[in-house]
């Protein structure tokens, strides 16, 4: 295993006539840029030894630039060079007094939709002091920009919809796309969030209103993954929508006609991919809450072409794995013993399958089951029929045939689903049927279905279970298989409890606390993103998400997890990106994906932390043709 302090990352720069190029600065790498006199860039200017931005735009493009405006922050000087003159109110005000006032106004609304809303306009308002809010009230905050607020503002969208951010493919721009990626006006995209809008969250489809996740997913990126404000790109491929009610919507904005589907929707997503790559060969592209089996299609062609990874079958699986691992520890045992749990996931689609792929990729990486079958033998799936198991056991006189109600799948099992059908059990078995007969030690909710877990399976469940390891992973929260008041109340207090989107810790009649754990995809994704970005990984790499799964699963101290705490707070999800990124970087040097150059004299956890973008004010000068 390669040690990050071994491993040393170079400031390269790209040799060019300087006339061409100019050399920008993230943290302390420098980069090399073709001179664009219609962007903006941050350079580190020898001659001042400072960062200052250096714009080819004054007056109010500046003053309205949310990615360049401080708002009231501008300084007298600033204002003089800029054109900005009287164009704000006198008073040149800190950042912390433009933070008081956001955060007053904030707390002001009333409703967790009129917060998002104010949220967004300040996003699109001032970047910088977005950020630094986010930054500081993570916790808080991330509720609203992210699950499980970010479900309804997907579903009002069309309504509360007030300015435009990223970018939108639709099916009337067939043939244009690889013009139309000219129109962003930056040309360093590092990190796209794109989505079809078919799965959204639990919430089915919303076809263009899924915009608002790779928006609040980009936003996790920059506040916990430290990517750049200006170098990330959210962007949704309108194919449609099968949404009857969005489509009788007069207010809204996607296309009016029914999903695309076959070769139609996989040559559309190609030429957006042949666009996108063609003006960023580099960037890391994540796909975001497509439909099964898209998903699944679309990775499976795109995972060896191009830099990318989906978050609902990938990065879904780390901080799972994470969970269970740590959970391991938790219950006084060692994470070695993985292969020795009974696990039953509900939910057959992208992200049970991915979990359960990442589990037994665990299981076979630790080398305590002989064959990757036998790593399949002790997960046991159920879809929305019931078990996957095996229908030729069924029979005219089985014992209790009103037990459930067979009914044949509208969809045959693919591979990847047939691998978890367990031969000796009846197909379509009941939950509450394989708790009795299986006597799991983890419970897995990804369906999306509110109250899959029923009192009858959690309680039998818990008989047999000292702490049983209960995780209703479906966001958001009203979707969540299960409340953690449920959870523990079934299991007298004694469950280990995970989920997607953040439940209170819950008072236990014994006057105990059952703490609760939030197990999101929003722990893996930005360090993940962090660590292909510094690295300038070509590809991301399954290895990856096992090293980003083992990362956080070590995180908690034994005192956290004694009391059930199995991962840092979400208020620690920048400490929690740098140390993943800082591992994924190894991991993409150690398997030679990585295009970054090593050199003596850095060390690779320093390069990834001073990497992390800082939401801070910096100087800004209008140059229309700065030169070094
Ligand atoms: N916590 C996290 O980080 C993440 C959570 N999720 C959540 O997982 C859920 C599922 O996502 P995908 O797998 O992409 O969706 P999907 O649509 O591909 O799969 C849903 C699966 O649930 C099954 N299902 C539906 N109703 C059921 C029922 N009553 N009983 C048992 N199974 C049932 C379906 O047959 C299907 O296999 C969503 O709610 C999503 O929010 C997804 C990704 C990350
Ligand atoms: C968290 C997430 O990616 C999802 O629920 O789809
Ligand atoms: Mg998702």
């Amino acid at each position: 295993m390669l040690s990050a302090s071994k491993h040393l990352i170079s400031k390269t720069i790209v040799q060019v006539p300087p006339s061409l190029h100019l050399n920008r600065v993230l943290g302390n790498r420098l980069y090399s840029s073709y001179y664009n006199p219609n962007s903006q860039h941050e350079f580190s200017d020898p001659r001042q030894d400072k960062t200052v931005h250096v714009m080819h735009s004054r007056g109010v493009n500046v003053l309205h630039d949310p990615l360049l405006s401080k708002g009231t922050a501008f300084d007298l000087a600033e204002r003089e060079r800029l054109s900005i003159r009287g164009l704000v109110p006198p008073r040149c005000q800190a950042m912390d007094k433009q933070l008081l006032r956001v955060k007053r106004n904030l707390d002001a609304c009333e409703t967790p939709l009129s917060k998002f809303v104010f949220l967004a306009a300040l996003h699109d308002r001032n970047e910088t002091l977005y950020y630094k809010l986010l930054m500081e009230h993570l916790e808080e905050l991330a509720g609203i920009i992210y699950t499980p607020t970010v479900g309804l503002a997907s579903q009002m969208s069309h309504s509360i919809y007030r300015r435009s951010r990223g970018m939108y493919f639709s099916s009337q721009d067939r043939g244009q796309m690889s013009a139309m990626v000219y129109n962003w006006p930056h040309d360093k995209v590092d990190v796209i969030v794109v989505t079809d809008g078919s799965r959204v969250l639990g919430l089915g489809d919303l076809g263009a209103n899924g915009m608002q996740i790779p928006i609040g997913k980009l936003s996790l990126y920059v506040a916990a993954g430290g990517i750049r404000p200006r170098a990330v790109l959210p962007v949704v491929l309108d194919v449609g929508t099968n949404n009857q009610e969005l489509l009788n919507d007069p207010l809204y904005l996607g296309m009016s006609h029914p999903r695309l589907e076959g070769d139609d929707y996989y040559s559309f997503v190609d030429e957006w991919v042949t666009a996108i790559t063609s003006r960023w060969p580099d960037t890391l592209i994540q796909f975001e809450d497509f439909k099964y089996p898209h998903a699944y299609n679309l990775l499976s062609k795109y995972r060896n072409r191009i830099t990318c990874f989906n978050d609902d079958i990938q990065s879904t699986s780390s901080i799972t794995l994470a969970g269970i691992l740590a959970s391991l520890k938790s219950r006084g045992r060692s994470q070695e013993d993985l292969s020795k749990e009974t696990i039953i996931c509900v939910g057959a689609g992208s992200a049970g399958v991915g979990v359960c792929e990442g589990i037994i990729d665990c299981m076979v990486a630790q080398g305590r089951v002989k064959t990757r079958e036998e790593a399949y033998s002790r997960i046991y799936m159920l879809d929305q029929y019931g078990l996957l198991g095996n229908p030729t056991t069924l029979d005219d006189d089985d014992e209790n045939p009103c037990s459930y109600q067979y009914k044949p799948r509208s969809t045959p099992l693919d591979d990847r689903q047939h691998a978890y059908v367990k031969k000796d059990l009846r197909d379509q078995m009941t939950l509450e049927q394989l708790v009795k007969i299986v006597k799991p030690t983890v419970l897995l909710g990804l369906t999306g279905i509110r109250g899959v877990f029923s009192e009858e399976s959690i309680r039998e469940m818990s008989k047999h279970q000292e702490k049983p390891v209960i995780f209703p992973l479906s966001n958001p929260d009203t979707h969540a298989e299960c409340t953690a008041e449920e959870a523990f109340k079934w299991t007298d207090g004694r469950a280990i409890f995970a989920s997607g989107s953040p439940f209170k810790d819950v008072l236990l009649p014994n006057g105990k606390t059952g703490k609760t754990n939030q197990c999101n995809n929003s722990y893996s994704f930005p360090g993940l993103g962090l660590g292909i970005t510094v690295s300038r990984a070509s590809r991301v790499t399954q290895s990856m998400f096992l090293e980003t799964a083992r990362t956080i699963a070590n995180m908690a101290t034994p005192e956290q997890l004694k009391e059930g705490i199995l991962f840092p707070g979400v208020s620690q999800l920048r400490e929690v990106a740098l140390n993943v990124g800082t591992r994924v970087c190894e991991v993409a040097f150690e398997e030679g994906v990585a295009t970054a150059v090593l050199e003596k004299g850095e060390i690779l956890s320093e390069v990834v932390r001073n990497s992390a973008y800082q939401p801070e004010y910096v100087p800004l000068v209008y140059h229309p043709g700065y030169n070094f």
